[in-house]
């Protein structure tokens, strides 16, 4: 695991040697390790074309990029998989947070296009919004991989990106902020080019952000708990001072150590209680969304059923009409002598 590597710079705002962290996120296999590679410009993450590549827990690596910028890449497991264990991806996030350190100056959303962009890709950015609020939007980037599919099938991409609603709904979200990234492609002039646009990209949240970085209650949690833990560390040292008992120095120990300990656990459950809201959340709505279609079944089944006596009520109608015309002509061929049926 690297570190976050904020430098002098950082304060004056000069973009180019201060370091900034992007954060990998979406669906198992969807191409996020992959495109952590071609931002490094190495193979730091392993992607799925390795025996062990499926990405279990999250990891921090940096590149110095051509341009002297630093760049911290963390990669993540599919968080927000329908799987997904709340627990397991508490803790998860609360890794991310700690490798963040000061922030993300990104979110980046990454898509298949192999595969059918699905509810749950829609799931990943909305799951986000409802863990971190409305203000993580403002950090997204949609990362679209499979570059190479859509160019061999001759795609118009922005008409593709138009007749899907689940795309749709996903720009929406993100400000209308994406690339497309071809990870397979050799082209080293491609490469440097689709880099540029999603740097460029970086570069415009980053402004529009007034150079701030992604923080909310969980980072300041953290934080708390990592000056615990340099307490907690701090509390080993305990042990060359002079002037307490030995007592002393042990019950100190205990109160750091326990410090440290709460302040972990705080952020992990603040993580969790936001996931299992979210999750909430959404399971009242697909019940309200239920319950909306059965009411508007039920309702046109009613309608269907008054149409259909109404038409049984004129049929019969009809038909004692037609009888009542046939017993007139009975009689009225009988007056006249002849024999009707
Ligand atoms: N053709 C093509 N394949 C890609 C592209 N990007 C990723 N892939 C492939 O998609 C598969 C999944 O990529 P990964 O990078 O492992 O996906 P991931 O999202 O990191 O998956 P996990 O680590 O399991 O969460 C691999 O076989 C990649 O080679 C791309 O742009 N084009």
């Amino acid at each position: 695991m690297g570190g976050s590597f904020i430098d002098d710079d950082w304060e004056s705002g000069s973009a180019s040697h201060r370091a900034r962290t992007v954060v990998l996120v979406g669906r198992t296999g969807d191409g996020k390790s992959a495109t952590g590679n071609s931002i490094l410009g190495r193979k730091a993450f392993k992607s799925m074309n390795s025996p062990d590549g499926i990405t279990s827990t999250s990891e921090l690596q940096t590149a110095v990029l051509e341009d002297g910028q630093i760049i911290n890449v963390i990669d993540t497991p599919g968080l927000f998989n329908k799987s997904a264990e709340p627990q397991l991806v508490g803790k998860e996030i609360v890794r991310c947070i700690d490798m963040a350190k000061d922030g993300i100056h990104a979110v980046l959303v990454v898509v298949s296009l192999s595969s059918r962009i699905s509810i749950e890709e829609a799931a990943t950015v909305e799951t986000l919004q409802k863990l971190f609020g409305d203000k993580i939007t403002k950090y997204m980037i949609l990362v679209f991989t499979g570059g190479d599919d859509f160019e061999e099938d001759e795609v118009d991409f922005d008409d593709y990106l138009s007749r899907s609603e689940s795309i749709k709904g996903m720009l929406e979200i993100c400000g209308n902020r994406w690339v497309l990234f071809d990870n397979k492609t050799k082209n080293t002039a491609k490469k440097a080019e689709q880099l540029k646009q999603l740097l460029s990209l970086v570069d415009d949240v980053d402004k529009k952000n007034g150079g701030k970085p992604y923080t909310n209650e969980l980072f300041v949690e953290f934080q708390i708990s990592k000056a615990a833990a340099k307490l907690r560390d701090q509390a080993k040292e305990l042990n060359s001072l002079e002037g307490y008992s030995k007592e002393e120095k042990i019950e100190r120990e205990v109160q750091i150590y326990q410090s440290y300990e709460e302040h972990l656990a705080r952020s992990t459950d603040m993580v969790e209680t936001k996931l299992r809201e979210a999750a909430t959340h959404e399971l009242e709505q697909r019940l309200a969304e239920e319950q909306d279609a059965r009411l508007k079944a039920e309702q046109t089944v009613r309608e269907t059923r008054a149409k259909s006596d109404n038409e049984i009520c004129e049929l019969r109608q009809n038909l004692e009409r037609s009888q009542r015309v046939a017993e007139q002509l009975k009689k009225f061929g009988k007056n006249l002598g002849c024999h009707i049926m």
